[in-house]
C-alpha cells in the first residue's frame, strides 16, 4: 500500500479570471488530502471516501452505482466518483497498465467545495499514490499535468490549471493560461475564514462566462482582476513585500469578483469582519458562493474577530505548504 498526501490552496489573487487566460496566484496551503492506494487482485475499483458523510454516512462505492449501500446525492457521488475515477485512468496511463484495480482511501483536511482547492488536492495525491503503488514515481509537474486534464473532464472543459499545479508544486506560484510557474514568495499571515457552507464551482464559472460575454464592462472587470495580479506579483516577489499593498490590491479584487456575481453575504460579512479587525487585507478564495475568504493579518485580531462571528463557522491560520504532493 502506499499513501500519498497534497495541500489545498488559497488565492492570493486571480480566481475566475484565470479560466480565461488571466494570471492568478494561488499559494499552497498546509491542509492535506491524504490518498492510500493498495493494489487488488481483481481488477476493479473500490474508494472509500470518508469526507463524503452525508448524515452519518461514509460514501464507499464499487465500480458499479448500484453496489451502494447508502441513499446519497448522485450529483454528489458522481462527481467524487469522477474524479477517483479519472485520476486512476490517468495514474494507469502513466504506468502503462490497463486492467489492475485497486482499494482507494481518501481522507482530507480540506472543506469540499469551499474555495482551499480539494477537488484538485484529492486528484494530485490519488494519481500520485496509485503510480507509486503500480512502481513509478512520477514527476510533480507530470502529477499537475494530469490532475488538470481529470479537473478538466469533469468540469467539462472550464477549469484553469492553477488548482492543480499549485497543488502538486506546493508554495506560491503562478499560473497563466498553459504557463505555471513557482515563485519564490516568504510566508504570508493567512487567516482563513469558513462559513461552513461551499459554492458549485461549475455553476459559478459558467455565471462569470455569461456575464463576461453579455457586457464588455463584465469582460473589462476580468480584464482588470488580470492587472491587479500582475501588480500582486510584482510586489510579493520584492525582497520584503510591502503586506499593506498586498492586501489594498486583496481587497480590491474581492470587490470585483463581488461585482461578477461569485461572492455571497456571508463571504461578504467575513470580508468585513476581517477588514474592521484590521486585516491588510481580505477576500473570497476559489469558485466562490460560499465556503472560505482569505485575510492577511500577523495579528491574532483577525482570527479572534471571525472567530466570534455569526457568519464565520471556523477561523484558523494557515501556514504557506512549501510541499507540494508528497510520496513518503
Ligand atoms: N475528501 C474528498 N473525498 C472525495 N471527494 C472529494 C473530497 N474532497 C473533494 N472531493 C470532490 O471534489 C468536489 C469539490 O470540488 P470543487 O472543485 O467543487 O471544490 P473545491 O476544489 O473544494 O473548491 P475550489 O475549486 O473553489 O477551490 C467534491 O464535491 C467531491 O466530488
Ligand atoms: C474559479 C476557479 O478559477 C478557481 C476554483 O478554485 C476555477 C479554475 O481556475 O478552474
Amino acid at each position: 500500500m502506499v499513501t500519498a498526501s497534497a495541500p489545498g490552496k488559497v488565492y492570493l489573487f486571480g480566481e475566475h479570471a484565470v479560466v480565461y487566460g488571466e494570471p492568478a496566484v494561488p499559494c499552497a496551503v498546509e491542509r492535506r488530502a491524504t490518498v492510500a492506494v493498495e493494489e487488488r487482485a481483481d481488477g476493479r475499483l473500490r474508494v472509500d471516501a470518508r469526507d463524503l458523510e452525508i448524515e452519518g454516512f461514509t460514501v464507499e462505492y464499487g465500480a458499479a452505482t448500484d453496489e451502494l449501500g447508502v441513499e446519497v446525492p448522485t450529483e454528489l457521488l458522481e462527481a467524487a466518483t469522477e474524479y477517483v475515477d479519472g485520476a486512476v485512468e490517468q495514474a494507469r496511463d502513466a504506468c502503462d497498465v490497463s486492467d489492475v484495480g485497486f482499494d482507494v482511501t481518501v481522507e482530507s483536511e480540506i472543506p469540499l467545495g469551499a474555495g482551499l482547492g480539494s477537488s484538485a488536492a484529492v486528484v494530485v495525491a490519488t494519481i500520485a499514490a496509485t503510480a507509486a503503488e503500480l512502481g513509478v514515481e512520477l514527476d510533480p509537474r507530470e502529477v499537475a499535468t494530469r490532475a488538470y486534464q481529470v479537473e478538466s473532464d469533469v468540469q467539462d472543459g472550464q477549469a484553469s490549471r492553477a488548482d492543480t499545479f499549485c497543488s502538486a508544486m506546493g508554495g506560491a506560484v503562478r499560473v497563466e493560461g498553459e504557463d505555471c510557474r513557482t515563485l519564490d514568495a516568504p510566508d504570508l499571515p493567512f487567516v482563513i475564514g469558513f462559513d461552513g457552507g461551499s459554492g458549485n464551482t461549475g455553476e459559478l464559472v459558467a455565471g462569470v462566462r455569461d456575464l463576461r460575454e453579455r457586457y464588455d464592462f463584465a469582460a473589462d472587470t476580468v480584464t482588470a482582476i488580470g492587472d491587479i495580479v500582475r501588480r500582486g506579483e510584482a510586489v510579493l516577489t520584492e525582497d520584503d513585500p510591502s503586506l499593506d499593498e498586498l492586501g489594498r490590491l486583496m481587497d480590491f479584487d474581492h470587490g470585483l469578483l463581488e461585482a461578477l456575481g461569485v461572492s455571497s453575504r456571508s463571504l461578504d460579512e467575513m470580508v468585513w469582519t476581517a477588514r474592521e479587525a484590521g486585516a491588510y487585507g481580505a477576500k473570497l478564495t476559489g469558485a466562490g458562493g460560499g465556503g472560505c475568504i482569505v485575510a492577511l493579518d500577523d495579528s491574532p485580531a483577525t482570527e479572534t474577530a471571525l472567530s466570534y462571528s455569526q457568519s464565520c463557522e471556523v477561523a484558523f491560520r494557515a501556514e504557506l505548504a512549501r510541499d507540494g504532493v508528497i510520496v513518503p
